[in-house]
């Protein structure tokens, strides 16, 4: 049998219903629950053909581990795993296709769901093609990060490589531009030219970057801060990268 995954969460099971119905294998929804808000999903899924099961409170909880569901979960199919191969089969079909410059976010070892799904959407926003993160020592795709993802989990690619140097060297082989992220970096971040063919990386919760993926960029970079603290969220630093990326590749 196919894997199942469990998504909940208002925009995370609308962005399933919208991008892949097909995925959709039946829908919670909690007893009572009238909400404006479910319309537009409990019309997706009569167009879909999917089965539609009201609960108690208790039985959505248990589904979703104690997410944050809001009333609202599914089963779904689960998506394919994505690796090298497809990362490379994405790169071609934009170098074919030949309208736009390669944009993506590398994670290197993000463990907290989270900040994972925090990421995803900053990447969507900013018209990311793709995260990479290396397989082992990252938070997958779980029900929180597609929750906190608000629906961009389901259209972001997410990569998952087995070795996060080897494929930095293959994209740089491609012609893209390596950017990490670092706290203790000298460039300043806003004097960074990251309109080309671009990767940001960006380091862990707790080490940052490894050392091999720190010395696999061909630049580093920090968010020039003046406060009090070391560090930002990964979630914010990658948003304040991306968006600076954003601002230089319109101007
Ligand atoms: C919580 S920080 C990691 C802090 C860690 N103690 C370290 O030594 O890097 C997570 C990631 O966010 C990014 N980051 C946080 N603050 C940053 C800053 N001021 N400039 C550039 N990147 C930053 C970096 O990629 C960093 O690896």
């Amino acid at each position: 049998m196919k894997k199942q995954d469990i998504t909940f969460g208002i925009h995370a099971v609308e962005a399933v219903l919208k991008h892949s119905p097909e995925r959709v294998i039946e829908l919670w929804v909690l007893l009572g629950r009238d909400d404006k808000r479910l319309m537009p999903i409990l019309e997706s899924a009569a167009e879909y053909g999917v089965s539609v099961q009201y609960a108690a409170r208790k039985v959505l909880d248990d589904k979703s581990g104690g997410g944050q569901h809001q009333g609202v979960l599914a089963r779904v199919k689960a998506v394919k795993q994505l690796n090298d191969k497809d990362l490379t089969a994405l790169l071609d079909k934009i170098e074919v296709e030949n309208t736009e410059t390669p944009f993506l976010l590398i994670l290197d070892g993000v463990t907290d769901p989270h900040n994972l799904g925090a990421c995803l959407r900053n990447a969507d926003a900013a018209g990311v093609h793709g995260v990479i993160v290396p397989r082992d020592n990252s938070v997958g795709l779980t029900p929180t990060v597609s929750k906190v993802a608000c629906g961009a989990a389901e259209v972001v690619p997410l990569f998952q490589v087995t070795n996060l140097a080897r494929t930095m060297k293959s994209l740089q082989d491609k012609g893209v531009w390596i950017v990490g992220a670092a706290g203790e970096a000298e460039h300043n971040l806003y004097k960074a030219d990251l309109k080309g063919s671009l990767a940001i990386a960006m380091g862990a919760e707790d080490k940052g970057l490894r050392r091999l993926t720190r010395e696999g960029c061909d630049s580093l970079v920090s968010i020039p801060m003046t406060g009090s603290v070391s560090s930002l969220n990964v979630s914010v630093a990658s948003g304040v990268c991306l968006f600076e990326a954003v601002r230089q590749r319109l101007s």
